[in-house]
């Protein structure tokens, strides 16, 4: 019998076990149309049973045909069929945290069975919400929501995706605002596993985002799909833009029961770093940064492919018989930690459970019976055809509710953090912007010449250290909030990197202008020696004026300080005119 539920009061943790919850699809127009019966569920809060055996179509067609030719002994009479019950327990009830029927909303199963998890990890902990049923019982409708537009115009019924994801920002927003000295920072990956292959679908389809080889976390944090592309997202929308986009790259196909019919497991992960401040008195060390605690999180949304039974006539049966292959590995794991469950044993000991037969498994095992918090919602097709598998589905679910799990914060230490990696990567960009700043300040100084470089390179210059100054002080000022809001950290980023840009080659053409300012000076300055020697040699004004004419090169007349060195040559010359007359001559 499964465990109490959770109180209202229950604490982030979760329950201790994985959380169990069901839901049953109304029959669809094209059900209804082709003359599917409804099975006689029967349904409370937190209870399904069937109030009587049923029997399946392809069952009431056997015994019409049976009854019609009473002769054929291979067909079996309405009585024998119903002793064929084998699929009923004693009490043919399962008890669920929450039972969902046909009318129940997304939202209202949302926020029943999964809210919390949500919240958890916006507290740095993991988790976990899968959906598991039989091909077209609506675990795609559930997650995802309906993609079919609906006559207004508007975006069909929202899934688990997106209040979850509404839940989530919402929450850490409030957390950085609330707090301060708080930030956040959320990655999100998401991935299809295609007949035990690992294809990242936030990457182009192509060799480097097919096929992921899946590693054993080398510090006992279970496995991960190598070069499986994290994106950094700062809200909602972002995430659903991206998941869009992906979804594009799902293997789907239709089939006998669904049009759309997911054909690979799909994982959305996203995994929430949080950092704030320790809280009590913290001794002030030699580090004078306040002390901050991390944690990171992993919240998955696994929308698994539905089990099909494979009969005559099954298409794409490679695909289906892949599926079913791996979710008879998931059913065994759950199984393996059920037992250990309900032994009472936590964590590592007891038997040994497969977690490495399939990349499913090996992919969610920290998720199955180990440090996070688990919800899983089982879906079920009311047809009576389906009953069979449906009474599968709730026997696995039953299973799942004895699997211990109990969520702890994942506490990280200051070298994995990402919110400190960027902190330090934007302190070393400040720093060099400030030395390249007071680099070009330096060079900008008036020069020999008396006069400013250049007004325009200056002013432009100007603007410049404006526009960073306000960069860098926003920086500062906005403290928490900029980092945590990875968009803004892009943004500033860039704007720095740009920024730098710009007076790195205004530093270039400074300093190309320097050097040529230097080189006419020097000219001018021997060319003036020059004539003062042929006026002394006593030759006249003319050949000495000739000689200054020529004084200081100017590689191009449009540079700014052209101008004042052709007028030092006028003065010079008449300086130097002047200077015959009276007889008093520059020394060399
Ligand atoms: N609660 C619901 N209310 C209305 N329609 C639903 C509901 N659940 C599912 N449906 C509809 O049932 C059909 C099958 O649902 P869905 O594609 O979600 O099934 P699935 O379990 O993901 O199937 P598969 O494993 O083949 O991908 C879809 O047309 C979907 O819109």
């Amino acid at each position: 019998m499964m465990p109490p539920p959770p109180s209202d009061t229950a604490s982030l943790t979760g329950p201790g076990r994985v959380s169990v919850c069901c839901r049953v699809r109304p029959l669809l127009p094209n059900e209804v149309a082709q003359g599917f019966q409804r099975a006689p569920w029967e349904l409370t809060a937190r209870s399904i049973s069937l109030r009587e055996r049923q029997l399946t179509r392809a069952e009431s067609e056997l015994l019409r045909e049976g009854e019609g030719h009473a002769s054929t002994k291979s067909l079996k009479t309405r009585g024998e069929l119903r002793n064929l019950d084998h699929l009923r327990r004693p009490d043919d009830e399962t008890i669920m945290d929450h039972v969902f029927g046909e009318r129940a909303t997304t939202e209202e199963v949302y926020r029943l069975a999964f809210r919390d998890i949500v919240h958890a990890a916006a507290e740095g902990m993991n988790g976990a919400i899968l959906a598991y049923g039989q091909t077209s019982s609506g675990k795609t409708f559930s997650i995802s929501g309906s993609t079919a537009a609906r006559a207004d115009g508007e975006m069909g019924d929202k899934g688990i995706i997106h209040f979850a994801l509404e839940d989530l920002f919402a929450e850490l927003q409030g957390k950085a605002s609330a707090t301060s000295g708080s930030e956040y920072l959320v990655r999100m990956s998401y991935c299809e596993l295609y007949m035990e292959r690992v294809n990242d679908l936030l990457r182009k389809i192509g060799p480097q985002s097919q096929n992921l080889t899946v590693k054993e976390d080398p510090e006992g944090r279970g496995f991960y799909a190598d070069g499986l592309k994290e994106k950094i997202v700062s809200s909602a929308e972002e995430v659903l833009a991206l998941f869009t986009e992906a979804e594009k790259r799902r293997r789907v196909a239709h089939t006998r029961y669904n049009e759309v019919s997911s054909r690979s497991h799909t994982l959305l992960t996203l995994c929430v770093e949080c950092s704030m401040p320790l809280e009590g008195d913290v001794p002030l060390g030699e580090d004078p940064e306040p002390a901050q605690v991390t944690r990171i999180g992993r919240l998955v949304i696994v929308d698994l492919a539905g089990n099909e039974r494979l009969e005559a006539g099954t298409e794409y049966v490679a695909e289906s018989s892949s599926i079913n292959k791996s979710l008879f590995f998931l059913g065994k794991v759950i199984e393996k930690l059920a037992a250990r469950g309900s032994r009472g044993v936590a964590g590592e000991e007891g038997d040994h459970v497969p977690f490495r037969d399939s990349k499913l498994t090996r992919l969610l095992s920290v998720h199955l019976g180990g440090n996070s918090r688990t919800g899983l919602l089982v879906t079920l097709t009311p047809a009576a055809d389906a009953v069979e598998q449906s009474l599968t589905t709730l026997r696995f679910a039953q299973k799942a509710a004895e699997v211990r799990c109990v969520a702890k914060p994942v506490l990280v230490s200051k070298e994995q953090s990402l919110i400190v990696k960027q902190r330090e990567i934007i302190a070393q960009l400040h720093n060099q912007v400030k030395s390249l700043q007071e680099e070009v300040q330096q060079r900008a100084s008036p020069q020999l010449s008396g006069r400013p470089v250049e007004d325009d390179l200056a002013a432009e210059r100007q603007q410049c250290a404006a526009q960073l100054q306000a960069l860098v002080l926003s920086s500062t000022e906005q403290g928490s909030s900029f980092v945590s809001k990875s968009r803004e950290v892009d943004t500033v980023v860039t704007a720095l990197h740009r920024n730098m840009d710009v007076l790195q080659k205004q530093k270039a053409l400074v300093v190309d202008n320097m050097k040529a300012l230097y080189k006419a000076v020097n000219d001018v300055n021997a060319s003036l020696a020059h004539a003062a020697e042929v006026l002394r040699s006593g030759q006249d004004t003319a050949a000495a004026a000739s000689i200054l004419a020529s004084a200081g090169s100017v590689p191009d007349t449009s540079v700014a300080w052209a101008p004042a060195v052709l007028e030092l040559r006028e003065k010079l010359q008449l300086l130097l005119a002047a200077a015959k007359d009276s007889g008093q001559l520059p020394e060399g």
